[in-house]
């Protein structure tokens, strides 16, 4: 049987249909999207079903893509990709060669912001809207923000500077706010407590009633959108934060009721300067158990029976780097009262929840805030506290300049416990944490210690927290190699590597000379295979810096040619100051850097982004036997 949601190949098609058959064309939606994101276990499913009704809306009345659209995170965005032309690819959702799972520009003239990390649309959608005036072109902005992304400094940033003239000119810009009093945690902080009262006001529930009495009769369009805009107004609407700013505020409306949103769309879609309009969703809107479980419902990571929800998790699994992290957490926080944790909006990200239940006076969740992080937890340092920050590798990002500038330049002892490092896989270039070891180890005071396993990890992390300076601390996202953790609190000896595997004579080696492998973090386990193969030395190098200086310049007197391998980028990496270290030594050693190149990866399978990359065994063998398989270096460097 054709369904609506057959006949949409792109939003004209859309806005082709009747306004009485857009609430089957959402059905249709959120179903499509619900059985997509449980066939391919691996996407965020609950802020995509509750943007459905406002994503059909949006591309009915607005001029897409003429008329850009940019959303915020863009995690919400399957139920926009299916109405604009890529219904048919959604199964490979996030998969190598695959759809995205946010929007990019290179994947649709739709999706016509790049987003993924929070708080980014308003400043974009300001920008073109501010483009378009200067370019004489009629085409309106919109961007889409979640009550969590609204948490963030960025965001009240970009609303400062939109809603003033600029050279006389107003932008046409109307920023959405999706509020559906979620973050993936529960949210935190003041404005969702304002938001709230916005929110359960009286004169929501009577601007609900009263639209619903407004429309009944159902006049011309028009007439609609301007009764109900004049009923809105009409409402003793307190004057919000977002007028404050320049805004004309509407809201909050209802944004499952396409009855309400049509008009007030159309209506402020009609209306020049910075537009502002409330909607209030549910995230996981019309699929109970995700209404019933927004958290546990935030993204899929294993297929599902939608009939039965999740599964369990199954007991007994290997633990991942994030479990041993959130485990250490609370161990320590038991053995010292100075431990404070903090997490900017990523409590079960970062495996914080046991650490939440058990210290909720140590505990600070600060929303979509890094910045904010970073210095906070400086000003708790300044005070005698030990506060560790949970951060994933790519959001520090966001939280550079506080890193140098309000902990480094006062070296205080504040512990980075960087998770997500290296390739992250489904969420892809975005996410994935290839800089750290680069834009860490840049920064004078800073420390950055790269554990090789989980035990290890447990290891380092103690060790980074006895410091009394700056220590980042990274490792990956899942599980490990499986090693077993000791309970306890051993430390490392400080900047000190340890050689896992001692190679033989190069007349033993498969390569005819003697090679040592340097491994930072991870890979260490595919280099052990590779040395296990070609009779290399393999160092397991545990500390970036400090860099164990003394190990580096043996190897390098006892070796023919080195390697270094790290799963970060070349550029300014591991690799980078095993050369700085040699050059100071003024000691002239081939040596092999291993990492990620100068290019951003893309979204998919981890294992095979590591492969592509070629840091998997096959890879790192490959590229030490091309260029130290021949015959002695020295003897081809010399020639
Ligand atoms: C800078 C940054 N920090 C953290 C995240 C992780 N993150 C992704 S979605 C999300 C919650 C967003 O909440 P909201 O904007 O309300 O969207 P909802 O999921 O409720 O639809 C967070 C914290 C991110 N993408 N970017
Ligand atoms: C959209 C977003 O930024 C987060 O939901 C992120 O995708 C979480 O990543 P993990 O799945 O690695 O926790
Ligand atoms: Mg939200």
């Amino acid at each position: 049987m054709t369904t609506l949601l057959d006949k949409i190949h792109t939003p004209a098609d859309v806005r082709r249909l009747g306004r009485a058959e857009l609430p089957q064309l959402a059905r249709e939606l959120r179903s499509f999207v619900l059985h997509t994101v449980s066939q391919t276990g691996n996407g965020h499913l609950g802020s995509n079903l509750g943007t459905v009704e406002l994503t059909v809306a949006l591309h009915y009345v607005f001029n897409t893509p003429n008329d850009r659209i940019v959303w915020d995170v863009g995690h919400q965005t399957y139920p926009h990709k299916v109405l604009t032309g890529r219904r048919e690819r959604m199964h490979t959702l996030r998969q190598l060669g695959g759809v995205a799972g946010f929007p990019k520009r290179d994947e649709s003239e739709y999706d016509t912001f790049g987003t993924a990390h929070s708080s980014t649309s308003i400043s974009a959608a300001l920008g073109m809207a501010l483009a378009s005036k200067l370019k004489g072109e009629d085409r309106k902005a919109v961007a889409v923000i979640g009550d969590g992304a609204m948490s963030a400094g960025m965001a009240f940033e970009a609303l400062n500077n939109a809603g003033v003239s600029h050279a006389g000119v107003n932008a046409d810009i109307l920023v959405i706010l999706n509020d559906n009093d979620m973050s993936i945690s529960p949210p935190v902080g003041a404005l969702n407590k304002y938001l709230a009262r916005l929110m359960s006001g009286n004169f929501y529930e009577a601007a609900r009633q009263g639209a619903k009495a407004v429309l009944k009769n159902a006049p011309p369009l028009f007439e609609l959108a301007r009764r109900f805009e004049e009923h809105a107004k009409g409402m003793v609407v307190p004057g919000t934060i977002f007028e404050e700013f320049g805004f004309n505020y509407v809201g909050p409306i209802d944004g499952h009721d396409l009855e309400s949103l049509i008009p007030t769309l159309e209506n402020l879609r009609a209306k020049k300067g910075p537009q502002f309009l409330h909607v209030v969703t549910k995230k996981g809107y019309g699929y109970k158990p995700a209404e019933a479980d927004p958290v546990k419902y935030h993204a899929a990571s294993t297929k599902f029976n939608v009939d039965e929800g999740f599964p369990a998790a199954k007991p007994g699994g290997k633990p991942t780097f994030t479990n041993i992290f959130g485990t250490w957490l609370c161990d320590m926080a038991e053995a010292d009262p100075r431990l404070v944790g903090i997490t900017p909006a990523m409590r079960e990200g970062s495996g914080m929840v046991e650490f939440h239940k058990r210290f909720p006076a140590r505990y600070h969740d600060v929303g979509i805030a890094e910045q904010h992080a970073v210095t906070f937890a400086a000003g708790l340092a300044c005070e005698g506290l030990k506060p560790v920050v949970a951060i994933y590798s790519t959001f520090l990002q966001r939280g550079y300049d506080q890193l140098i500038h309000d902990v480094a330049l006062q070296n205080l002892p504040v512990v980075f416990a960087l998770d997500r490092a290296g390739i992250v896989g489904a969420d892809g270039p975005t996410h994935a944490g290839l800089y750290d070891i680069a834009y860490v180890r840049c920064i004078p005071n800073c420390s950055m210690l790269v554990p090789s396993d989980e035990n290890e990890c447990r290891t380092a992390l103690t060790t980074a927290y006895r410091q009394n300076h700056p220590v980042a601390v990274r490792y990956p996202r899942g599980a490990g190699a499986g090693v077993a953790v000791q309970p306890g609190f051993a430390e490392w000896p400080w900047g000190k590597g340890v050689v896992r595997r001692t190679g033989g004579t190069a007349a033993e080696s498969r390569l005819g000379q003697r090679v040592a492998i340097l491994a930072f973090g991870t890979l260490l386990h595919p280099a052990l295979q590779v040395a296990e193969k070609l009779g290399a030395t393999v160092a397991d190098m545990r500390f970036v810096k400090p860099m164990d200086t003394e190990l580096v310049l043996e190897l390098a007197r006892t070796h023919d040619a080195l390697v270094t391998v790290e799963e970060g980028c070349v550029m300014g990496g591991a690799g980078s100051a095993v050369l700085e270290c040699l050059a100071a030594a003024g000691m002239a050693v081939p040596v092999l850097v291993l990492g990620i190149p100068d290019v951003f990866t893309e979204h998919g399978d981890p294992a095979k982004l590591l492969a592509l990359c070629g840091l998997d065994a096959a890879g790192i063998e490959a590229a030490i036997v091309q260029r130290y398989g021949q015959r002695p270096v020295l003897a081809a460097v010399n020639a």
